[in-house]
């Protein structure tokens, strides 16, 4: 029996809205999740909403084009009002006030628990970067964060039980980009957003309970391109809360800007969200990614090898402290992004390196003024909070820190280093990219690869400089050969056997799918927007 077969014998039994029809199957477990009210109200806010996100997609790709020929990147005219007005975010709830370490990761059930158990102030649970969203990872994930909220949450794993400390992180949700579908869920026809999937049926189950308990519903907002993004996001939660009775401005979000667009919008985005606001992230990773993927038809940009775009480079530094003015400005929270470092239990000389990373990264954040940090292990939250504590002190934040910096539109894009690039930063980003999209199609969305947490911005990265090497007249490599698709092509095979290698018996056939696929995105003559958008169409 297909997947679908099956699917359709389960779900046969099922009462769904008018309407709503799932494409997946929907155990009596899922069905908590998955009820006859939560799917109608979900189906109310697409047929409200989805309109509006089509449009924003659609004004995406306008934008882009307007790129390509050669429009600047700058500020906008017609928002300078609120750049300029005497305006602050609403009021931190006493949870969200101290964040001075966040641990991420994704919904996995033990790995809530570890999160929850850290020692972080805050967890952010996540249906993004670290998730490879396949319709069990979500049902399943919004399982476990219904069990994390209530304090039930247990697992017996090899032989040990898992189940939460009396003192935990307080937790907040990154749900889906705007740019990805729920493709096993359509109403009317047409497919959901996995978004407002991901954010409706956390929220529905949960916002009261996490009230009753002291927090709230808090959320992460990933991949924003502009405030009129913001704006969707304010209105769906403004119906939400008038969906379950609660009141308005209970849920707080915190926006991640990770693309060039929003970093050009960081005021009108907090403006926008204003009674939700719980600050700015900045998520470095996919910054990156977007700064490449602005610049894909401009045949002179050209950045270094991904190792050497580190956050002391003139752009990231620019985007750091421009993110920390603007934030504090607004009394609202600055919070760090994620080095990709991870521990090392195996060699003891890469896990002291790993650590004085972590540590310099933090104390950098710390010192410029950021409010808290991510970190992407348990094993690293002793160390980070040490360098936030060292600056901070015991206040929970340093928002009252005003930065004296003025960074414009041509400091965010001074793309420097151009260079190096080399064999080994080229055959890396193959082999990385390859290994985290194998791993992606296979249902597991964060991969520790060569000592580094790989997910899917980074990995992005890997994709784009590749494909960006090999378009531009500036992709040469430090012993004089210019990077083409036919050397790409040749390297493939060879990344693909050393991960076959690598893995033993943990390689599938899916990985030499993910191959064909990485190879044939870096040779395009396009850039494709996210990796993420053919891969999920290739799962089931
Ligand atoms: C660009 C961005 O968006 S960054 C944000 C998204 N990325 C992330 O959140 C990264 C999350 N991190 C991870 O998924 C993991 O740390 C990985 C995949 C990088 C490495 O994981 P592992 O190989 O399992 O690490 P390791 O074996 O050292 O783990 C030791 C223990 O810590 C747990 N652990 C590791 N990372 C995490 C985490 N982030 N959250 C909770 N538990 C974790 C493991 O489950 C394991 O638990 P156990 O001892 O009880 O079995
Ligand atoms: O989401 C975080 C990032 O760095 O990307
Ligand atoms: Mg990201």
């Amino acid at each position: 029996m297909t997947i679908a077969e099956s699917a359709d014998k389960l779900n046969r039994a099922m009462e769904l809205p008018e309407g709503v029809s799932i494409a997946a199957p929907v155990s009596a477990e899922y069905q908590s999740i998955l009820t006859f009210e939560a799917l109608s109200h979900l189906a109310q806010l697409h047929r409200q909403f989805e309109p509006r996100r089509r449009e924003l997609l659609a004004a995406r790709v306008t934008r882009a084009a307007e790129l390509d020929a050669g429009k600047p990147m700058d500020f906008l005219a017609d928002t300078l009002h609120v750049r300029e007005g005497n305006w602050k975010i609403a009021p931190l709830p006493k949870a969200l006030e101290r964040r001075r370490i966040e641990i991420t990761g994704p919904t996995e059930r033990k790995m809530i628990i570890n999160a929850l158990n850290a020692g972080a102030d805050s967890y952010m649970s996540d249906f993004e970067d670290s998730n490879s969203p396949s319709w069990d990872n979500q049902i399943q994930g919004q399982i476990n964060l219904r069990d994390a909220v209530r304090g039930t949450i247990s697992v017996d794993y090899k032989g040990k039980e898992y189940k939460l400390n009396e003192k935990v992180a307080v937790l907040q949700v990154r749900p889906r980009g705007w740019h990805l579908d729920e493709k096993h869920v359509t109403v009317d026809g047409q497919r959901v957003s996995g978004g407002l999937f991901d954010f409706w049926l956390y929220f529905y189950h949960n916002a009261k309970e996490l009230i009753a308990r002291g927090a709230g519903p808090f959320f992460y907002l990933p991949k924003l391109q502009s405030h009129r993004e913001a704006r969707l996001w304010n209105d769906v939660f403004v119906a939400a809360q008038k969906l379950v009775g609660i009141p308005q401005g209970t849920i707080k979000a915190t926006v991640l800007i990770e693309t060039l667009h929003a970093a050009f919008e960081m005021d009108e985005i907090l403006y926008e969200l204003r009674e939700h606001s719980a600050g700015l992230n900045a998520g470095r990773w996919d910054y990156i990614f977007s700064c490449i993927k602005v610049f894909r038809n401009n045949r002179d940009f050209c950045l270094a090898d991904r190792s050497k775009i580190t956050m002391t480079v003139p752009f990231m530094r620019a985007y750091a402290l421009s993110l920390i003015k603007t934030c504090h400005k607004r009394g609202a929270p600055a919070i760090g992004g994620m080095s990709a470092l991870i521990p090392n239990k195996k060699d003891p000389e890469a896990n002291e390196k790993a650590m004085a990373g972590i540590r310099s990264d933090k104390r950098r954040d710390a010192t410029d003024g950021y409010d808290g940090g991510w970190v992407a292990h348990p094993g690293l939250v002793e160390a980070a909070m040490e360098e936030f504590v060292a600056v901070l002190g015991d206040k929970p934040n340093q928002i009252e820190k005003q930065l004296d910096v003025n960074y414009g539109a041509a400091d965010l894009q001074d793309f420097r280093p151009e260079g190096p690039i080399s064999e080994t930063g080229l055959r890396t980003n193959i082999n990385v990219g390859i290994q985290y999209l194998g791993a992606w199609m296979d249902g597991n969305g964060c991969v520790p690869i060569h000592g580094l947490m790989e997910d899917a911005a980074t990995a992005e990265i890997s994709r784009a400089q590749v494909w960006s090497w090999i378009r531009s007249p500036k992709g040469i490599l430090d012993d004089g050969r210019k990077v083409t698709a036919d050397m790409v092509r040749g390297l493939i095979p060879q990344e693909l056997d050393k991960i076959r290698a690598l893995l033993g018996d943990a390689y599938t056939e899916t990985y030499a799918r993910a191959a064909t696929l990485f190879g044939d995105m870096c040779v395009s003559t396009e850039l494709e927007d996210f990796l993420t958008l053919p891969a999920y169409e290739r799962m089931e």
